[in-house]
């Protein structure tokens, strides 16, 4: 198949775990200009959270959770894509943009190779940009520790510098100059909440191939990464939880366990609270909030999810099953 014009646009947004994507993805969503834009959203861990956070939209989203898209799910992406096009073309709609946003721990080279080497893909939707978020605080800890965080710039084009609220002018500066060795090609963003200008970033086409090659050749052999030993913990109840019980829970577990917790986040059904309570975090920066309320039919539960390394799963359960008052204290292990 050759070239068709007026291709559908594709963003990837990347970017280590808690950096701001889904902030972005929100904005994005919000603006006029996303009409008939298709969500596809990946995450780690089988659950359907991250969906969660995303504000709701008459947007179609996709979420495929069953792996890391950049390891064994690339033929779902294909595949989601196709019923994608076939679904607008029987209802008389056209697809105006397709925005991918990737887990924090995928690498985004296979899910660039998608749309570079599968001639369905290649004929249909052209690679807009791929733009990584990073979390201004955290960063250098996680360039430093996860080589997937560094892919992650690698192959950006470009770089947002997000929550710049935390860190001072002087080392805003510096991690200015450590992206820009890493990808000097890339525009670089400072902001606060992702607020990049969105024309900056949509319909750009600043995704350039042959820049990516000259830098890394290698950008469309096969890929295969292995997460470092990182993994999600999942935990669901339907019952209410005791907001103090859970107050002093989450106490400990972000300043005593704050370290392996790479990223928390959770819809909770609290007693005494008529709302969705959602609660995230990255490390040791946490933060809850009240959300809308239950909808009529809708099954209220508890659902976290821990992503970390070395996480001690009896003790994650240990410390729910104490929110849920079947036991009466979360530092004995099993009890
Ligand atoms: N202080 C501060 N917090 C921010 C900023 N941008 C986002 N956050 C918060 O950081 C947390 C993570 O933001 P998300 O947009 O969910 O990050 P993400 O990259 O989608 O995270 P995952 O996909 O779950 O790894 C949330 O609690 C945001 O409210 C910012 O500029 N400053």
């Amino acid at each position: 198949m050759s070239n068709r014009t007026n291709k559908i646009p594709v963003t990837i947004l990347t970017g280590f775990l808690g950096a701001g994507k889904t902030t972005l993805l929100n904005r994005i969503l919000r603006d006029v200009r996303s009409s008939n834009t298709a969500v596809i959203i990946n995450e780690f861990g089988e659950t359907g959270i991250d969906g969660k956070f995303v504000e709701e939209t008459k947007e179609e989203i996709v979420e495929i959770n069953n792996g890391c898209i950049c390891c064994n799910v690339r033929g779902d992406l294909i595949r989601i894509l196709k019923d994608m096009l076939v679904r607008a073309h029987k209802d008389g709609t056209e697809l105006q943009r397709v925005i991918i946003e990737t887990t924090g721990l995928a690498n985004p080279a296979p899910v660039i190779q998608t749309f570079l080497m599968d001639d369905v893909m290649r004929y249909w939707f052209e690679l807009d940009s791929v733009c990584t978020v990073v979390d201004a605080l955290h960063t250098d800890r996680q360039l430093n520790a996860h080589a997937v965080a560094r892919e992650q710039i690698a192959f950006a084009d470009k770089i947002i510098i997000n929550k710049q609220d935390l860190v001072s002018e002087e080392e805003l500066k510096l991690l200015s100059t450590r992206m820009q060795g890493m990808n000097p090609e890339a525009e670089v963003f400072f902001t606060q909440n992702s607020s990049v200008p969105l024309f900056k970033l949509l319909d750009v086409f600043s995704f350039s191939l042959d820049q990516k090659l000259s830098v890394r050749p290698d950008i469309l052999d096969h890929h295969h990464h292995h997460h470092d030993d990182i993994q999600a913990i999942v935990l669901k109840d339907k019952r209410q939880i005791d907001p103090k019980r859970l107050d002093m829970w989450f106490s400990y577990l972000v300043q005593v366990k704050g370290e392996s917790l790479f990223r928390y986040k959770g819809i909770l059904h609290v007693k005494g609270q008529s709302r969705r309570v959602l609660f995230q975090g990255v490390h040791m920066l946490f933060a809850s909030t009240t959300d809308r309320e239950w909808k009529q039919g809708e099954e209220k539960q508890n659902e976290l999810v821990f992503i970390g390394r070395e996480l001690d799963e009896e003790e994650l359960r240990t410390g729910f099953a104490y929110c849920l008052g079947d036991i009466d204290d979360f530092l004995t292990k099993g009890a």
